[in-house]
C-alpha cells in the first residue's frame, strides 16, 4: 500500500494541466474508486472532455445491492470520485464536504453507463459540482450533486499513521 507522503509527492504532476481528451491519473494505485490495483475497487477510468470529465463505467457483481442491480452506495461511490477528477482541472485538492445523489432508475450490473461531471460554480474554497450518469439510450439513471472543499496537505497527513489490516479476518 502507498503512503499518504508517497501519494503527496506524486500529487504535483497530477495537477499539472492536462490536454483536452487526456486520460486522467487515478488519486492514487488503491483508491476505492480509480485505483488499479484495490482488488475490492470500481478501477473508474476518467477522460477530460472540455471543461467536464467522463467515463464509461461497468458495475459488477462486487457492487451488487439487490440482485442484479448496482449499490445505491457503490453508485455514489463512483460519482463522488468522478467530482475528484474535476480537481485535476482547477489545479488544486480538495475533498468532499457534502454529496446528494438523485437515484432516478436502477444502474444494472453488467451494463454500461456514461458518467460525465462539471464545475458548476467556484466560490473560494468551495467547488459547486454536478454529475450525470445515463444509460446508452440516453437516459438519466441518476444525478448527484457535491460541494467540495479546497484542503491543503495537512488534511491528508491526518491518515498518515492510519493502516489498519486490510480485512478483518471472520
Ligand atoms: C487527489 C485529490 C484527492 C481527492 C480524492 C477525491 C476522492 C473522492 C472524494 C472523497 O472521497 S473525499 C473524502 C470524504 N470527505 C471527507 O473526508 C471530508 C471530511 N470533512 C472535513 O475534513 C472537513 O469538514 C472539511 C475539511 C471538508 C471542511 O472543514 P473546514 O473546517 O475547513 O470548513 P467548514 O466546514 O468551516 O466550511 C468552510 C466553508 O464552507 C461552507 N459550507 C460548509 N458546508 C456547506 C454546505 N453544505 N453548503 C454550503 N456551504 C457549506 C461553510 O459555511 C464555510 O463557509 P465560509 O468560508 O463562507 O464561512
Amino acid at each position: 500500500m502507498t503512503s499518504v507522503e508517497e501519494i503527496l509527492a506524486t500529487w504535483l504532476d497530477k495537477f499539472k494541466p492536462h490536454e483536452d481528451g487526456a486520460l486522467l491519473p487515478p488519486h492514487h494505485d488503491h483508491c476505492l474508486a480509480c485505483g488499479p490495483d484495490n482488488p475490492h475497487g470500481h478501477h473508474l477510468v476518467v477522460h477530460r472532455r472540455g471543461e467536464e470529465v467522463h467515463a464509461v463505467h461497468v458495475f459488477d457483481q462486487r457492487h451488487v445491492g439487490a440482485p442484479g442491480i448496482a449499490h445505491g452506495g457503490a453508485v455514489a461511490t463512483v460519482l463522488d470520485d468522478l467530482f475528484g477528477f474535476l480537481l485535476y482541472l482547477t489545479g488544486a485538492p480538495a475533498v468532499t464536504r457534502q454529496l446528494e445523489v438523485r437515484y432516478d432508475s436502477p444502474v444494472l450490473l453488467g451494463v454500461a453507463y456514461e458518467l460525465v461531471a462539471k464545475i458548476v460554480r467556484a466560490e473560494g474554497r468551495k467547488l459547486f459540482v454536478e454529475a450525470e450518469m445515463r444509460d446508452t439510450s440516453g437516459g438519466l439513471v441518476a444525478f448527484a450533486s457535491a460541494l467540495f472543499l479546497r484542503v491543503d496537505e495537512a488534511h491528508f497527513r491526518q491518515g498518515a499513521s492510519n493502516s489498519p489490516p486490510l480485512a478483518r479476518p471472520i
